[in-house]
């Protein structure tokens, strides 16, 4: 099974299958079949690409409902750390992080449902990121947790006095402070 549980409800690490050979490899980085298997029904919308350096810490962040978004991150080039938290009131897990080494190198995917805010750091020279979405960007939805609470617990690989910070996530607020409307479906 490519599909790999995470103690959180919901979020799944897809590892595909890699088919090496003489020439190269070839993998199916997405294949809505191989998803619909696990009952994963997914209309993705939105494909992003962001480059970064080495320390860059992007997150962490979502868009409320009704723009929420499902993400399925993945690594073009270099090694991050991706983070996320279950935020979903009601959830058996809520303010709960998980923190994964996604690189070019291993091809690990990270499923993250509505009602988790994402964010991730950057361990290698330049890292190439790129997810899906399924729902688009809407810029006045958008909310985040902010990186360094404490309650997050989330080891993002890197020394935080060295990150590089967007002006914006550097003045999000604490779990404990936020307002959201995300309800944990079961
Ligand atoms: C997210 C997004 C941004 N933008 C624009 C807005 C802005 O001018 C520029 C950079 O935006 P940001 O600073 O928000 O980019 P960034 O900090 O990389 O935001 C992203 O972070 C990761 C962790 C996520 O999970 C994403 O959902 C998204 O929030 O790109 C779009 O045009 N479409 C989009 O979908």
């Amino acid at each position: 099974m490519p599909f790999h549980e995470t103690g959180i409800p919901g979020l799944l690490i897809y590892e595909p299958a890699i088919h090496g050979d003489h020439r190269g490899y070839f993998f199916e980085s997405y294949n809505a079949q191989t998803f619909q298997g696990q009952g994963i029904n997914i209309q993705f919308v939105q494909d992003n690409q962001a480059r970064s350096s080495y320390g860059v810490l992007r997150g962490l962040h979502y868009q409320l409902n009704p723009h929420a978004q499902t993400k399925l991150i993945r690594v073009l080039e270099g090694e991050i750390i991706d983070a996320v938290v279950d935020i979903r009131k009601g959830s058996p897990t809520y303010g709960k992080s998980f923190a994964i080494n996604l690189s070019a190198n291993n091809k690990r995917q990270l499923l993250v449902p509505q009602g988790f805010a994402h964010g991730y750091a950057v361990l290698s020279p330049t890292a190439e990121v790129m997810y899906k979405c399924d729902n688009f960007y809407h810029k006045a939805s958008e909310g985040g947790i902010i990186y360094n609470d404490p309650t997050l617990q989330i080891n993002w690989g890197i020394d935080l006095k060295d990150a590089i910070v967007s002006d914006k996530d550097q003045v999000l607020p604490k779990l404990a402070d936020l307002e959201h409307n995300f309800v944990y479906q079961g």
